[in-house]
């Protein structure tokens, strides 16, 4: 991997207010702390006032009240897009501005720390390799830090297998720091609003007085930044953030009337243009260099710490371990093969193959986006390189193709900051709240399980449970599947894919869902309505998905497969256990267009 020095600190979060394109909010009508408490009773500030349809999505396990408010009213969605309350990028800007100065004053102590979070890598990463560097010019030494917080584990839905894969490429990192002499330290923290508290006793202990970090753009961790900013400001410790995750950090990109764009096409156009006209951008940071040799004497302890077992309620079985561990080799270095062999053998026949889930068409690099494993400025320079134009535009159509499925990536984030209630179980247009949505367990559990009688969706979903990972063609069939044919609260939908994903991503598996559901930002308007049938005939033409996903129907010959009982495969199809149709399509459909007119015009 080639790294060339990247302009200095253009990627740091420098404290201007604004910094990411938002200025102070215009009105702000109510108090300084914008999130009601979980524990707050139902208000009638009516900016506090729950949702008509609260308990729904409290029952049904969409809100978790142990961690969050009840959903918010609409106009309580609609004053964040009015700018009259902060979104969480403006309170951590604001931290950062009001605590410049102190954080200028504060000299290097006996060790500058990195915390490592999802951005599990030495090469390209912004936040460890300003770390380093700082710990070289003081000459002392860097040490590596990891928080295992249970909580945010279970308040995020994060899957076992992600889990597992992140401790994995942990335990790789480990040993390739500590090739540089590097300690990582992995901590479990039982209570996540520990979390800042027990940082700063780690700094202490360690004498340390630098903490470096990467953004990540959910709400719960954007303000959990700005309040540690605030809190190592008083004790004369400095917090510096950095953007990394994406290619163009959420902010900078706004349509002709100054608005952030909620439509892809000319945001993507924007982003093309954006990177080409700051190719810093794109420049691959320094990994961090060898610790001076006292790392080891001073520091001898840290080496010796293990990574824990992930928590009980979030582990693997052994059979579970057996099987998926060899699917999803851990860790930076793959990622790389990864990356290198899809662009030698794949990447050129991309825009042909991406759509069908019984090829290798895809990259299968989002579990290493996910866990930050891989950035995604080494994968779109590395794309871009193989490009005869050495383009991100123009040239081979496979590569153009793939860096514009890279920048959904990017696009999703854009949109999770700009509109910050989408992270708080909120659709993007409020009023498609108020849809009545169905809760009827018996249909959910058919989707989970794959038992739903359309063979398309049950292949992905057990494709699903088999590997936690499914392909993108299909995780759109079978999410407008579960809103519209069913008519399930899409939330559920999310969820379980958040429990469940290896590359569980809340921007993306968001968006993905808004998209399908049509209640995102530029989703597919809601009366285009996926035939699961057609779908099936279209991207799985010989069956090939189908039959190996599910084997009741793997001796069903011909166009049959892609339903067993309407087209006389039935005998074989009930022999195998396979179930019949829970929905009929045509009925279904009219049931979904009269629930979202309805809903959206409701005028709630
Ligand atoms: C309902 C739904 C839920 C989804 N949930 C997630 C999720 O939790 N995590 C996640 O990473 N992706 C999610 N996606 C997007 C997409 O399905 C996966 O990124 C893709 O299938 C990963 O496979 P790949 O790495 O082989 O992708 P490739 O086709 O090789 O694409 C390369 C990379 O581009 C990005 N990308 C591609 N398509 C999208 C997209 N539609 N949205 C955002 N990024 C994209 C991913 O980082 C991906 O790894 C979801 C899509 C839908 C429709």
């Amino acid at each position: 991997m080639s790294t060339n020095k990247v302009k200095r600190k253009a990627h740091l979060v420098n404290g201007v207010n604004g910094a990411n394109g938002h200025a102070a909010p215009k009105k702000r009508q109510k108090t300084a702390d914008p999130s009601p408490s979980p524990d707050s009773t139902l208000s009638t500030d009516p900016l506090r006032v729950p949702h008509p349809f609260y308990k729904d999505s409290e029952e049904h396990g969409i809100v978790l009240r142990k961690y969050y408010p009840h959903e918010m009213s609409n106009d309580r969605a609609r004053a964040y897009n009015a700018d009259e309350l902060p979104r969480p990028i403006e309170l951590l800007n604001s931290a950062f501005a009001d605590t410049l100065q102190q954080r200028k004053r504060v000299k290097v102590r006996d060790a500058v720390v990195h915390w490592f979070k999802w951005d599990l890598r030495i090469h390209d990463n912004r936040a460890l390799s300003e770390a380093s560097e700082m710990a070289q010019k003081a000459g002392v030494p860097l040490i590596g830090l990891y928080i295992v917080s249970p909580q945010d584990f279970e308040a995020h839905l994060t899957a076992p297998i992600r889990i597992d894969f992140m401790l994995r490429s942990l335990q790789v990192l480990k040993e390739d720091l500590a090739k540089l002499d590097i300690p990582l330290w992995v901590e479990t923290v039982e209570k996540r609003r520990d979390v800042p508290g027990r940082i700063i006793e780690l700094m202490e202990e360690w004498r340390a007085s630098h903490l470096f970090a990467n953004l990540e753009y959910e709400v719960d961790e954007l303000r959990r930044e700005a309040k540690l900013a605030r809190m190592f400001a008083e004790r004369g410790l400095a917090l510096q953030v950095a953007h990394d995750t994406c290619v163009v950090p959420p902010g900078p990109l706004r349509s002709g009337t100054g608005r952030p764009y909620a439509v892809y096409s000319p945001w993507f156009r924007s982003w093309i243009r954006h990177i080409q006209e700051n190719l810093e951008l794109l420049e691959l940071s320094e990994p961090p260099k060898q610790n001076p040799p006292t790392a080891r004497k001073t520091y001898g302890k840290l080496f010796d710490c293990a990574i824990p077992p992930a928590p009980e309620s979030k582990r693997l079985s052994d059979e579970e371990k057996k099987r998926l561990q060899p699917l999803w080799p851990a860790g930076e270095q793959e990622a790389m093969k990864r990356l290198d062999k899809f662009c030698e053998e794949n990447i050129g026949q991309y825009a042909k193959n991406r759509n069908i889930p019984s090829t290798a068409g895809t990259s299968n690099l989002s579990v290493h986006f996910a866990c930050g494993t891989l950035s995604a400025r080494t994968a779109v320079r590395t794309a871009r390189d193989r490009n005869n134009t050495k383009r991100l535009d123009g040239g081979n159509e496979g590569i153009q193709t793939w860096i514009s499925e890279v920048a959904w990536r990017d696009f999703y984030k854009h949109v999770l900051v700009h509109w910050p209630y989408v992270c708080m179980n909120k659709p993007f247009k409020p009023e498609y709240s108020n849809i009545e949505w169905s809760y009827n367990q018996e249909n959910f559990t058919a989707w989970t399980s794959g038992r739903t009688g359309f063979p398309i969706v049950d292949a992905a979903m057990r494709q699903l449970s088999g590997m936690g990972w499914m392909h993108n063609r299909c995780r759109m069939i079978v999410a407008s599947f579960l809103a519209k044919d069913l008519l399930l609260d899409w939330r559920m939908g999310e969820r379980f894919f958040m429990e469940h994903l290896i590359d569980g991503d809340f921007a993306s598996n968001n968006g993905g869902w808004g998209f399908a559901a049509s209640v995102g930002v530029d989703p597919q308007p809601y009366f285009r309505i996926f035939n699961p049938l057609l779908q099936s005939e279209k991207f799985d033409p010989d069956g090939e998905y189908i039959r190996k996903w599910v084997p009741e129907l793997r001796n069903v010959k011909g166009k049959a497969i892609h339903d067993p009982y309407g087209r006389g495969a039935e005998v074989l199809a009930k022999k195998g256990g396979y179930p019949r149709q829970i929905v009929e399509h045509k009925g279904a459909r009219e049931r979904a267009l009269a629930a979202y007119k309805r809903g959206i015009e409701s005028g709630l």
